[in-house]
């Protein structure tokens, strides 16, 4: 069938999260690592195409995303999802805003929407300004991330210098009218020449009128959870369901490794508590995989019992990260975790791992990648935008859960692994 909507989502974990609340719909989702070769005679009426664009440089980005489009609009979709992080993650010149006026240009759509807005993960946008939790963006450990710090929290402030034409803001009193008024405003703004409007979102029901507000838009952009109410939208337009929503695990052995590139304050929550209770971890520093290569790590791995599921992290404080970064630079330093991330998967997965929790978008690009995953089937979620994934990796079938670095409680890694439990 042709897709019912086509999303591009900027890194690997945004890919997941997004696939996970699409496939709530109960329609089927495929996710594609990276612009397939070549068309699939089958499409899923949600097809997702994980990119690992956030940090390129804007032209590469553009690139990236434009070959994602040509591909989601030769599958035969119509609709299309810009998907960003829901903390606006970005480089001071992009890439959410060149990404979506290319997307737009291609498109012929004179206006979009922003809303990264994620409730159920403490997501919202309020007057322009985005919180995580009950902090503004900027006083949110979102100020100290490794690649992307967010000083700013007003979205209109961060998004302008990324874009050539005018930003705006329909904010939530309007939301608050429901569908029909937030039409209506969009339609007034873009009489003004604004082409890119923020849309304040604090809770689900808001996210409800934004999609019956913009369903027909050629372009939306935003976090995954506006993706959910308009996943519902379009799966009732009366298609029917190409098979069920969550695919099932394919019985993957009881061989498992966490690898976590995330330093996000809840990453460092989960690393410390799976140590706590008594799992094989090894701390990679990336000063000494700079200076030593992976080996040491690659020694230790191959001693361990899988089935105990080790934990291998670079997560760190935003003292040690600064530190690390001092040392290689901020790209050095996160080139040399992800690639050493990515060898021990490959050497996990030859030793028999076949349960992978990841932690960080970056990080799973690079494991993802690594592993020569090219296809995601959508399972069953451990928590709110982090669903298990299956897929094949070296002739053989893997499940894969690439964790948002905010995203899940405390026990995530426990908890994603229990339930996969092989006996
Ligand atoms: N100790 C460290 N010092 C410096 N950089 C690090 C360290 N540990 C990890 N990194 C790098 O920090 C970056 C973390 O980004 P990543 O996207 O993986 O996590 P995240 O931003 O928390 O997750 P998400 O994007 O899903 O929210 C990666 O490039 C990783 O290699
Ligand atoms: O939107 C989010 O917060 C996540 O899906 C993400 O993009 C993390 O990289």
């Amino acid at each position: 069938m042709t897709p019912l909507l086509g999303a591009i989502a900027d890194d690997f974990t945004g890919a997941t999260d997004l696939a996970g609340l699409l496939a709530r719909s109960g329609a089927r989702v495929t996710l594609r690592i990276g612009v397939p070769d070549a068309p699939d005679p089958d499409p899923a009426p949600f097809e997702v195409i994980a990119l690992k664009i956030r940090t390129l440089p804007a032209d590469q980005a553009v690139a990236s995303a434009r070959a994602a489009l040509g591909w989601l609009r030769a599958a035969g979709a119509r609709r299309f999802f810009w998907k960003y992080c829901s903390t606006f993650d970005s480089t001071p010149r992009g890439n959410i805003g060149p990404v979506a006026e290319a997307l737009m240009t291609e498109l012929g759509a004179a206006q979009t929407i922003y809303c990264p807005a994620f409730p159920e993960n403490g997501r919202a946008v309020f007057m322009g300004n985005l919180f995580v939790g009950r902090q503004p963006l900027a006083e949110s450990p979102m100020k100290d991330h490794p690649l992307t710090p967010m000083r700013d929290s007003n979205l209109m402030r961060l998004l302008a210098p990324q874009v050539r034409s005018k930003v705006g803001l329909a904010d939530r009193l309007t939301v608050a009218r429901g569908p029909e008024a937030l039409r209506a405003e969009l339609d007034r703004l873009a009489g003004e020449g604004i082409a890119h409007v923020i849309v304040d979102a604090v809770a689900d029901a808001d996210l409800q009128v934004i999609a019956r507000a913009c369903q027909d838009l050629p372009l939306i952009t935003g976090g995954s959870a506006l993706a959910m109410p308009l996943a519902g939208l379009y799966a009732a337009t009366g298609r029917p369901k190409a098979g069920a929503g969550a695919a099932a695990p394919p019985a993957p052995g009881p061989g498992a490794v966490v690898l976590s590139g995330s330093c996000s304050a809840m990453t460092r929550a989960q690393v410390a508590a799976y140590e706590a209770s008594g799992r094989p971890a090894l701390r990679l520093d990336p000063v000494k995989l700079a200076l030593e290569g992976v080996g040491a790590a690659l020694g230790w791995l191959s001693t361990q019992d899988l089935s105990a599921a080790p934990l291998i992290y670079a997560t760190a404080e935003p003292e040690a990260v600064r530190a690390a970064q001092d040392r290689l630079g901020i790209e050095r330093a996160g080139a040399v975790v992800e690639a050493a991330l990515a060898t021990l998967a490959v050497a996990a997965r030859d030793r028999g791992a076949r349960r992978f929790v990841v932690a960080g978008g970056e990080t799973a690009g690079a494991v993802t990648s690594a592993l020569g995953v090219s296809r995601l089937d959508i399972g069953a979620e451990i928590a709110p935008g982090v669903p298990w994934c299956y897929a094949h990796s070296g002739g053989v079938a893997v499940a894969l859960a690439l964790k948002s670095g905010n995203f899940g409680q405390q026990d995530f890694f426990a908890h994603a692994l229990s339930m996969l439990e092989v006996s």
